[in-house]
């Protein structure tokens, strides 16, 4: 499987905030998005879940068969918000997320095993702490598969023993030739490529 940006532009409220943005990332491969504030990395991961159109270029999914049609079908997107209802508990967000999402993988208390959360999981999601949310979020990753995460600032609020183990979560879906893509300013501990914005900013 081959996820393929191609020339991509994008606006925002009219502003061009890139242009000319071109990668291709194989199955087993990170590529990691750097770049300053403003620069446009979550605007390009956006694009590329589809919930922002491109101005120009076009997303292609090579050799993914039937099962994902569009580059967007193939996606977890896990926006640098943690999109969950505060007021419901952790686990209701999760059966939420999976029913929404399909493909069932792990089962919610798996899942939160694997982020260490397995002790929470019937507690209101705003109960936790900031750390903790991010890790709540995460698991969404595990509840249903997508080949390809897009990851925005995933170690955002994580202290280093949950970095840690994000990133022996992400090298396992890179072994099981998942495909990451995630804008961070830290290094995320797993071999990547690089894309760099903010040189080809018009703004
Ligand atoms: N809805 C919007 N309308 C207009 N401009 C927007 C909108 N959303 C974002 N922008 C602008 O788009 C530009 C790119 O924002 P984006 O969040 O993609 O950058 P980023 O590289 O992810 O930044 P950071 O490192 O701070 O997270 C910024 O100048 C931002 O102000």
């Amino acid at each position: 499987m081959r996820l393929i940006g191609d020339n991509l532009s994008a606006e925002r409220g009219g502003d061009p905030i890139f242009a000319q943005i071109s990668f291709t990332v194989e199955s087993g491969q990170a590529l990691v998005i750097t770049g300053p504030n403003g620069s446009g990395k979550s605007t390009l991961l956006r694009v590329i879940a589809g919930l922002l159109p491109a101005m120009e270029g076009q997303m292609r999914l090579e050799g993914a068969g039937d099962n994902w049609p569009t580059p967007a079908a193939a996606c977890h997107y896990v926006g640098h918000l943690n999109a969950m209802k505060t007021a419901l508990s952790v686990n209701e967000n999760l059966q939420f997320w999976q029913h929404f999402m399909g493909e069932p993988a792990l089962g919610i208390a798996e899942a939160l095993d694997e982020v260490e959360l397995g002790h929470v999981g019937h507690l209101p999601f705003g109960y936790l702490s900031t750390g903790q949310k991010r890790r709540a979020a995460l698991a969404r990753l595990l509840t249903s598969h997508r080949p390809v995460w897009l990851l925005d600032e995933p170690t955002a609020g994580l202290d280093k023993a949950s970095e840690t183990r994000l990133a022996a979560l992400m090298k396992r879906h890179l072994d099981t030739s998942g495909i990451i893509l995630a804008a961070t300013h830290l290094p995320l501990g797993i071999k990547a490529e690089e894309l760099r914005m903010g040189d080809t900013w018009r703004g």
